[in-house]
């Protein structure tokens, strides 16, 4: 679904990613796991065709057999949309616009579907990831509801939008610690089934990345330095920056053992 070739991002002199070389196919759930500067979100952002018009980016970047690098998302093909779901809900859905209504557009546009059976759609959405699908509800305002409901009608939009992928950036960084396990819950559901869409976690959150995600890619300092099965790289990591994660982990561990 998502071939990302040889992918440099610069700006000026200063190269920040690459060369980068992943796939990720439908139904497969990879997580790009970095420090914080090391360059994920640039990726993130040119595999969405969000990136500064200030960056010069070079390779390539194949979205169901499309070459998309550099195409910004309007002048992208149908086939090639990438759905999104950010850490910031606040600016990701509009406040003025009803939750009910915010979910059936994509799926009247992108699923050809008539008002009264996106309606349906969209209750049987939200029920399967754990939201009401009442009419109160789908009368809401995303004003009106906390940040983790929020989140999950994120999930919800990326998914109404029935695209192969989904690119997800620290989807869950901003929710408390339970909230954050009940969304990456609802994320691998949601990416688990037959037929689901691909799905690339930007994070720099292991515990969150091993919830979700069955390959990791270690990105650090712009490169991939680790690509394989998460409980491989993590049981046996290579590069300083995984055994920090891991050593970092295992503390925390410690610490709640000891507290027990
Ligand atoms: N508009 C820009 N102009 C120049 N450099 C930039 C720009 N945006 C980001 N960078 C640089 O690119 C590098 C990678 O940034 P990026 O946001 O991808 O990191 P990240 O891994 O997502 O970090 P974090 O987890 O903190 O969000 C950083 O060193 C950053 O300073």
């Amino acid at each position: 679904m998502l071939e990302v070739a040889g992918l440099r991002i610069s700006f000026g002199p200063r190269e920040i990613v690459g060369p980068l070389n992943f796939t990720v196919a439908r139904g497969e759930r990879i997580c790009l796991l970095g420090a914080s500067g090391s360059g994920k979100s640039m990726t993130a952002a040119a595999i969405l065709g969000l990136i500064s018009p200030r960056a010069q980016c070079s390779g390539s970047v194949r979205v169901n057999g499309h070459e998309v690098l550099n195409i910004r998302v309007p002048q992208r093909p149908a086939d090639a949309r990438v759905a999104m779901v950010f850490q910031d809900t606040q600016s990701a859905l509009n406040p003025l616009v009803s939750i009910g209504s915010q979910l059936e557009e994509p799926l009247r546009r992108h699923g050809g579907l008539d008002a009264g059976a996106a309606r349906e759609e969209v209750r049987a959405l939200l029920a399967s990831i754990g939201l009401p699908g009442t009419d109160a509800f789908l009368r809401t305002s995303p004003a009106e509801i906390s940040g983790g409901q929020r989140q999950r009608v994120c999930i919800a939009l990326a998914l109404a939008c029935r695209t192969g992928l989904i690119v997800a950036d620290e989807p869950t960084t901003a929710l408390d610690v339970v909230t954050q396990a009940q969304v990456l819950e609802v994320l691998k559901q949601k990416t688990s089934a037959p037929g689901s869409p691909g799905l690339l976690l930007v994070t720099h959150d292991l515990s969150a990345a091993m919830r979700v995600c069955d390959r990791a890619l270690i990105l650090a300092e712009g490169r991939i330095v680790e690509d394989g099965p998460i409980d491989q790289i993590l049981n046996r990591p290579r590069h300083s920056f995984t055994c920090e994660l891991v050593d970092c982990a295992c503390e925390g561990l410690h610490i709640v053992r000891e507290v027990a």
